[in-house]
Order: structure tokens, then C-alpha cells, then sequence
């Protein structure tokens, strides 16, 4: 039985759930040295936000084959390094949209109301009014800075409750922005117009103290940030700095540079900072749609179906994973054949999909021919989530083409790997029973089932070749299955494709090369 680790407190949903195919081993306090120890143990590791998930850990985890984010951002899991080793990442994009959102409009109120200080000096048995005069947000502008899932949500609440909207996100529409009540400006027009400001972005390094000393100055003395996104994204020195200096009116923030804060200037400053501690996704119902989501997909990947949120593999429905699946396997052995044909280095492989295939999502499609061109090579190490790496960092150039047009099969693809040996081209097709068939080599027409062992010649279409293949491979023991020519013109270039049933032995393709009329011989074991 393959085996999870999780990590932090999951909702007991998602460990019923993995429970079902695995053995599930939930390790809550385990130090970095401790992870990295055990690692190796298991086939799939289940994180949330507080677990580093570093190359370091991921080279240790050798068995893995799935990391579940119970959240959405992946920032703390390495997911190059885990692309590389061909370990699927998968998060839940949806799960805690809503909990993240309230959190936000939550800290916007308890920021401009003193909530968490006048709560904290009523249990103290004191009652000072005059200390907590606040603001009301109606009518105030809220600047959203990212207006994706959570921005979006938190637009829809703040518009209900009479806010003036702007946002920031050079990837969104005008259009959807529009229906979400929000105008989209430049980032320098949001921070002079803001009364809030609100962050729902990803770290990346391009968002890294997006909101640093100079946007401060940018600011209205009123203006109150709020960041329950990620931490890094405000400079916190030069936060504190603003906020001393009157530069804003204050900052409520649920994520840290480092977290736990300890040791931050943040953690001195008055009623102008409300902080808590990650609990974005803390509630009930999103810890439970998290847990499940991950959970589902773990158990998924392990029962070897695909995972619908994967980010580092193109996520594929069950439907259009059932309608693709034959095609994915005829394109891997496309991929192979033709790989083995052009032997050495391959350069270029080229994948043109026909007919119906010209209108499916392409991009399975062309990793599985990469996965069959890298399979003889790279064996197990290369699948589906690293196949596409594993060919950019070979150098190897993907050319895509499509043909709606052609109709000889519902659907075929040509396969064509050209390198230091020169070019060869393959194509299939699926039967109308599902069966995969090789429809041409090198442009001569045939329609082979493939086997597991093959010979295939070209030759000069001539009488008595084929009865000399047929002696000479007699002579070696080797028992032909099944044989197949395809020629374009009699007597003219032509293929032959033998099945044996047995790989062929040392030294035969030597001698059928010596045959006359033979141009060349290949052994392919599929
Ligand atoms: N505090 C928490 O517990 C908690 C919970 C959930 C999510 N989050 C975090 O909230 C953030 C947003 O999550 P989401 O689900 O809305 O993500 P999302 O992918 O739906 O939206 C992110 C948006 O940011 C935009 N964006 C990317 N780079 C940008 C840039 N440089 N400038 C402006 N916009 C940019 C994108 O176009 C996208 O629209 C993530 O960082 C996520 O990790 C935190
Ligand atoms: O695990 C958590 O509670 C935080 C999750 C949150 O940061 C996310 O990105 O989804």
C-alpha cells in the first residue's frame, strides 16, 4: 500500500479520503532535519503553508509521486525541482477563495473600527470610548492590487457595502473588471486614490515589496493597507517606518516575511496594526473543501488517474481524459518509433495531429509524444510532468502542427523526429475498435498493429528480398509473426515491418544489411 505523510492539521475528511488507498501517516511537528530523514518513506506528502518544501527535500523524497498544497499558493514548495524529479504538484485554486475573502473584508472593518484593541481593554475591565474613534468604509475607494479569485470576491463585498472601486492586475480584462464594478488603473493612480488598499497576488519575484518605501510616498496619510495574501509582498521595515511617520494610517496583515513575526517592529506598534496569524483559510468550511480537493487528487494519482488541479501538468477532466487516452498512448509510441528510427540525437521532433485530434487540447497530446521520444533513454524517470523539461533542457525543439482537414482516420498524428542521423517520420491512427495502428513510415503506407519487438527495412521493392529476410532470420531462430510492405511505386523504395516474437539477436541486422536491395534496418523494441 502506498504511503502519505501529512504534515500540518488537515480537516479529517481528507485523511478518510486517503485513507481509502494509502496508508497515512499525519506527522504535525516534525523539525526539517526530521522531514528529510523519513522522506524517502513515502509515495505522496501532504503540506500546507507552513512546510518547506525545498529541492533538498524533494531530491530526499525519492518515491514520491504527488505533493498536495491543502491552499492555493505553492510558493512554499519548490515545484521546478519537483517538475524535474516528475513528481505531479497539485493545490486546491478554489477551496479557500471565500474564507480568504472574508478574512480580508474582516481586517478592513477591524482596522478602521479598533475591534481586537477595544475587545482586548473591555476584558481588561476597562471602557474608554474616546480612544477608538473610527471610520466608516462606505463610500471610501478600496484599491484591489490583483482582482483574480479572492480579489474578485472581495470586490463583490465591498461594492454591497457602498465602496468606490479600482484595481490593479495587468492580466485581467477591462470587460471583467467592469462587471466586478471595478476601474483598472496603473498601480501609481491606485496608491494616490486609495483609502484601502488590499493585495491578492502571488509572490513571485516580480511582486516581491511591490509595496516598498517609494509606493508610500505615493499614498494618502489615510490610506490603510490590508495583505492576506503573502507575506514579502509589503516591505515590512518600510511599512513600519510609514507607519510611525504618519506617512499611512495603518496596515492589518494576516502574512508575514517571516512567520511566526517573531522579533518584528510590527509587533510594537499600537492600534494602527491589527495582525493575525495565517488564518486566511481558517474556517471550518474551507479547511474542509481544501483537504478534500488535495485528498481526492492524491488518492487519484496514486490509483494512476490524472489530478484536475495539477500545476505543473495541464490538468485534464475525466471526459476529455477518456476521449484522449488512446491518442495519448499512440502518441507516446509514435514518439518512440520515431525516435528509434532517427537513433542519436534527436533535435527537432515534430507533432502534427489530424483530423478530429486538430481540435482537442494538443498540449497532452504532444508531452506523450515527448515521453515516448525520452522513454528509451530516460525509462521511468520521464513522465508526463517532467517529459516537456526533460526536452527543453536537451535541447530538443517541439515543433506543433495541426490538419483538421485530413480525414483518412477520425483522428492521426505524424510523428516526426529529425536529428544527427536525419529524419524519420512516423504516423497512426486508431481503429474504430480502439486498436492503435502504424499508418506509415517515412511516408510509404502500411497499417501495423505494433508489437513489442520489431525489424524494419527499407528496401529496393524487388523479387525474392523478402524470401531472404525470411531464410536469413529462419537461420538465427528468430520467428517472424507477422510481415507487412508498403511501397509507393512496384519496384520502387519501399518499408517492410516484421513482427518477431522474440528481440532479435545480435548480429542479424549486420547481415540484412548485406542483402541486396536493402538500404537500411532497424531493430525496434517498443
Ligand atoms: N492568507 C491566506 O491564508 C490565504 C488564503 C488563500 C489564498 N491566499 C493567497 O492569496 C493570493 C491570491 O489568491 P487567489 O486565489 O485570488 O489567486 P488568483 O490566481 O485567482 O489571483 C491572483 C491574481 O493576481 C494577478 N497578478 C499576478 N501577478 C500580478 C502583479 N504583478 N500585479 C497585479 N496582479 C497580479 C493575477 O492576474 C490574478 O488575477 C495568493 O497569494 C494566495 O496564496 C492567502
Ligand atoms: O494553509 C493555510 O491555512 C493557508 C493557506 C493559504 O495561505 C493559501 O495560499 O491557500
Amino acid at each position: 500500500m502506498p504511503r502519505v505523510l501529512v504534515t500540518e492539521p488537515i480537516d479529517p475528511a481528507g485523511v478518510a479520503i486517503l485513507s481509502q488507498v494509502a496508508q497515512v501517516d499525519q506527522r504535525h511537528n516534525l523539525t526539517a532535519a526530521e522531514l528529510q530523514a523519513c522522506i524517502g518513506e513515502y509515495d505522496g506528502l501532504l503540506v500546507r503553508s507552513a512546510t518547506k518544501v525545498t529541492q533538498g527535500l524533494i531530491t530526499a523524497g525519492h518515491n514520491l509521486k504527488i505533493i498536495g498544497r491543502a491552499g492555493v499558493g505553492v510558493d512554499n514548495i519548490d515545484v521546478p525541482a519537483a517538475t524535474r524529479q516528475g513528481i505531479v504538484v497539485v493545490n486546491s485554486p478554489e477551496g479557500n477563495t471565500i474564507a480568504a475573502a472574508e478574512q480580508t473584508v474582516a481586517l478592513m472593518l477591524a482596522l478602521s473600527r479598533y475591534i481586537p484593541q477595544a475587545n482586548q481593554l473591555v476584558k481588561a475591565g476597562e471602557w474608554n470610548r474616546k480612544e477608538f474613534l473610527g471610520v466608516e468604509v462606505y463610500k471610501k475607494t478600496l484599491g484591489i492590487v490583483g482582482l483574480g479569485k479572492i480579489g474578485s470576491h472581495v470586490a463583490t463585498i465591498a461594492r454591497a457595502m457602498g465602496m468606490r472601486l479600482l484595481a490593479y492586475d495587468p492580466f485581467i480584462s477591462q470587460e471583467r473588471a467592469e462587471q466586478l464594478g471595478c476601474s483598472l488603473m496603473e498601480l501609481e493612480v491606485l496608491f494616490r486614490e486609495a483609502d484601502y488598499i488590499t493585495l491578492h497576488i502571488p509572490k513571485t519575484p516580480d511582486t516581491t515589496h511591490l509595496i516598498n518605501r517609494e509606493s508610500f510616498k505615493k499614498m494618502k496619510p489615510t490610506t490603510r493597507i490590508i495583505n492576506c495574501a503573502r507575506g514579502g509582498l509589503i516591505d515590512e521595515v518600510a511599512l513600519v517606518d510609514a507607519i510611525k511617520a504618519g506617512r499611512i494610517a495603518g496596515a492589518a496583515l494576516d502574512v508575514f516575511e517571516q512567520e511566526p513575526p517573531a522579533g518584528s517592529p510590527l509587533l510594537l506598534l499600537g492600534k494602527e496594526v491589527v495582525l493575525t496569524p495565517h488564518l486566511g483559510a481558517s474556517t471550518i468550511e474551507a479547511q474542509s473543501n481544501v483537504a478534500t480537493d488535495v485528498a481526492e487528487q492524491i488518492r487519484d494519482v496514486l490509483l494512476g488517474l490524472p489530478a484536475r488541479s495539477a500545476v505543473n501538468i495541464p490538468g485534464l477532466s475525466a471526459e476529455v481524459l477518456t476521449r484522449l487516452k488512446p491518442y495519448l498512448e499512440l502518441a507516446e509510441l509514435l514518439g518512440n518509433l520515431a525516435g528509434q528510427l532517427a537513433g542519436g540525437r534527436v533535435e527537432t521532433l515534430g507533432v502534427r495531429l489530424q483530423g478530429e485530434l486538430a481540435n482537442n487540447a494538443s498540449q497532452p497530446v504532444v508531452i506523450a509524444a515527448i515521453k515516448g521520444l525520452l522513454g528509451p533513454a530516460l525509462q521511468e524517470r520521464v513522465n508526463y510532468v517532467n517529459a516537456a523539461l526533460e526536452a527543453k533542457e536537451r535541447g530538443i525543439r517541439v515543433v506543433e502542427t495541426r490538419d483538421e482537414s485530413m480525414r483518412d482516420y477520425s483522428g492521426s498524428l505524424v510523428i516526426t523526429a529529425q536529428g544527427s542521423q536525419g529524419e524519420h517520420s512516423v504516423a497512426g491512427a486508431l481503429l474504430g475498435t480502439g486498436e492503435l495502428r502504424i499508418t506509415s513510415i517515412d511516408g510509404f503506407p502500411i497499417s501495423v498493429a505494433p508489437t513489442r519487438y520489431m525489424l524494419i527495412t527499407l528496401h529496393q521493392d524487388m523479387p525474392g528480398i523478402i524470401g531472404k529476410i525470411g531464410s536469413l532470420l529462419g537461420s538465427f531462430n528468430v520467428n517472424i509473426a507477422s510481415m507487412q510492405v508498403g511501397r509507393k511505386l512496384i519496384r520502387g523504395d519501399s518499408v517492410m515491418v516484421l513482427s518477431i516474437d522474440d528481440p532479435l539477436p545480435d548480429g542479424v541486422v549486420s547481415e540484412v544489411v548485406q542483402i541486396q536491395g536493402i538500404q537500411d534496418a532497424y531493430v525496434v523494441n517498443l
